[in-house]
């Protein structure tokens, strides 16, 4: 499969301007430009960083920087939240972890959920069935029904019954995609093509089933076309013009999803898949929605896991004593049988193990670059001290969050899992770390994911050494950040040589996934 994650055609000017204008499209679509643009300063509002050219220096500087104009600023002035007056508008910046725990608190005035709607109607260019299906109730009493609420319940609940069965199949998938490798020989890959294919297929096949339309090849391709190609879709007008390559791309997903729940083959799915046809059918959306809603699923289930797949590989790989240490986990949670001819890695412990979890974390720590952001939708006191204003957004950079040094102590820079670890000397505050967001809207599927990258690498590092094709590690840099999603992918590509290692070679590998 062609690899899509790494740097995409569209230029980091046109990203910039996309997230930008939609930060402020999505308030002024919903409070109109007036509200948005009439609001008059408030002496309990955040502290105001003027910008040196008035109304558009800081669009310059988001433009320019992107989301390291954000640690520009911290750097600068060192405010735990600020107001940045953009366009005759304002945006809200929040640094520290204990104004983001306040934040995360007040989830119904500072939604989510409102920009996920947005967002969700625009990339999956919804019917207008669908979008006012969405915004039914939405902010709405929340016992009474909605199919936002009940969309999200819905996830929330299938991960939790079906987790057994999803660690299962993703860990299933992946080892076949290692023993695959192994049959090849001594071969070399392009690590990150073969990454997003192994993680692509483990998530989906987990989601879907035996009867996945992710095993099509077109349709794994048209999924990371449409992956890589979507920002432009954010602004919500013009989809075929300012992308046809994700609108494209999500023609062929959304196809092959009305086949798939066109016919009982959903039935075969995961319990979360399963739930979500019912909840989306009882709200009588038509089967191209239901498609369009599924090809948002596997987006989320995929635009995040994909990088953070590869640049574990990267981390562990390019460090020898980190590679050692892992090697040495994984050992003491791999159990030998049919007279040393069998390897059982204990998978469903190794996911536990703190140093483990927190290679992934560490890997999420570098390579974060968007930020959690929130709609404001009613005036609202953070902290019982800082105004913000409804109708404004709200962003939460993860790249300053993660590289504060008071936060993180005088290691902040080196990649430490073992900052992790219950014991580590320098404690961690719990929103210190956002990559996989927090308080209500903590990613659903963390655990799922973790495991899922976490049965790659171990595995990986049991069976292989990995020799890169120019003599050195060489990093492979971020690309420009994808707006939906939480971490980057790389910009270059990474060929290495995968080298059975001699004390294991010709074994036979499985994993076992429930925890002993
Ligand atoms: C390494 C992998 C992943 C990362 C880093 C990640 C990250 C995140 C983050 C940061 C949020 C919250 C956004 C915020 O608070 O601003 C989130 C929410 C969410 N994620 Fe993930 N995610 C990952 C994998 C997955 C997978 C595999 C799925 C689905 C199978 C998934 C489904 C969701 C959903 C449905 C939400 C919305 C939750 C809600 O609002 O209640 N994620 N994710």
């Amino acid at each position: 499969m062609e690899s899509t994650f790494t740097e995409s055609g569209l230029s980091r000017l046109g990203l910039t301007w996309t997230y930008t204008l939609f930060l402020f499209l999505v308030p002024a679509s919903i409070y109109g430009l007036d509200r948005l643009f009439s609001l008059t300063p408030d002496a309990r509002e955040p502290p105001l960083v003027k910008p040196t050219i008035p109304i558009i220096g800081h669009l310059i500087g988001i433009i320019r920087h992107q989301s390291q104009y954000y640690t520009k600023i911290w750097n600068k002035y060192q405010l735990p939240i600020t107001t940045l007056p953009i366009l005759g508008g304002r945006l809200y910046i929040v640094n520290t972890p204990d104004l983001i725990a306040t934040v995360q608190k007040q989830h119904k005035a500072l939604s989510f959920h409102i920009l996920s709607i947005t967002s969700t109607i625009n990339l999956g260019i919804m019917s207008d069935q669908a979008s006012e299906a969405l915004w039914a109730n939405s902010g709405g009493d929340e016992n009474e029904n909605s199919l936002l609420r009940d969309g999200m319940a819905t996830i929330h609940a299938g991960l939790k019954t079906g987790a057994a069965k999803m660690n299962l199949v993703a860990a299933e998938t992946v080892l076949k995609s290692l023993d695959e490798l192994d049959e090849r020989g001594e071969v070399e890959i392009d690590l990150w093509k073969w990454a997003e294919n192994c993680i692509s297929l483990g998530a989906t096949n987990a989601l879907y089933g035996p009867e996945n339309p992710h095993k099509d090849p077109a349709v794994a391709k048209g999924m990371m076309h449409y992956i890589t190609n979507a920002n432009p879709l954010l602004l919500g007008f013009l989809p075929r013009i300012l992308s046809p390559k994700a609108c494209n791309g999500l023609d062929v997903v959304v196809q092959a999803f009305k086949q798939y729940y066109g016919s009982d083959d959903y039935t075969k799915g995961s319990d979360l898949t399963q739930g979500r046809q019912r909840i989306l059918t009882s709200y009588n959306l038509s089967l191209e929605d239901l498609a369009r809603f599924e090809t948002l699923m596997g987006l989320a289930g995929l635009v995040n896991s994909v990088p953070t797949s590869l640049w574990a590989l990267y981390h562990v790989f390019s460090d020898p004593a980190l590679l050692a240490r892992v090697r040495t986990i994984v050992e003491a949670q791999t159990v030998s049988s049919d007279s040393g001819r069998k390897k059982t890695i204990n998978l469903g412990r190794l996911a536990e193990d703190p140093y483990l979890r927190g290679v992934i974390y560490e890997a999420l720590r570098f390579h974060s670059h968007g930020a959690g952001a929130r709609a404001v939708v009613e005036d609202t006191l953070i902290n019982d001290k800082f105004l913000v204003k409804k109708g404004t957004n709200l962003l939460m950079p993860y790249h300053s969050l993660h590289f504060h040094s008071e936060t993180w102590g005088p290691t902040v820079d080196d990649f430490d899992p073992g900052r992790f670890m219950p014991d580590a000397k320098h404690k961690l505050s719990s929103t210190a770390f956002r990559g996989f967001g927090g308080g209500t809207n903590m990613c659903p599927a963390k655990n799922f994911a973790t495991m899922e990258i976490l049965g790659m690498v171990t595995m990986m590092v049991s069976r292989f050494d990995l020799v890169p094709r120019e003599g050195r590690w060489v990093d492979p840099r971020d690309a420009s950040p994808n707006m939906i999603g939480v971490i980057t992918s790389p910009k270059d590509s990474v060929m290495v040589k995968v080298v059975r290692r001699k004390e294991v070679e010709d074994l036979e590998w499985c994993f076992a996934v429930a925890k002993e």
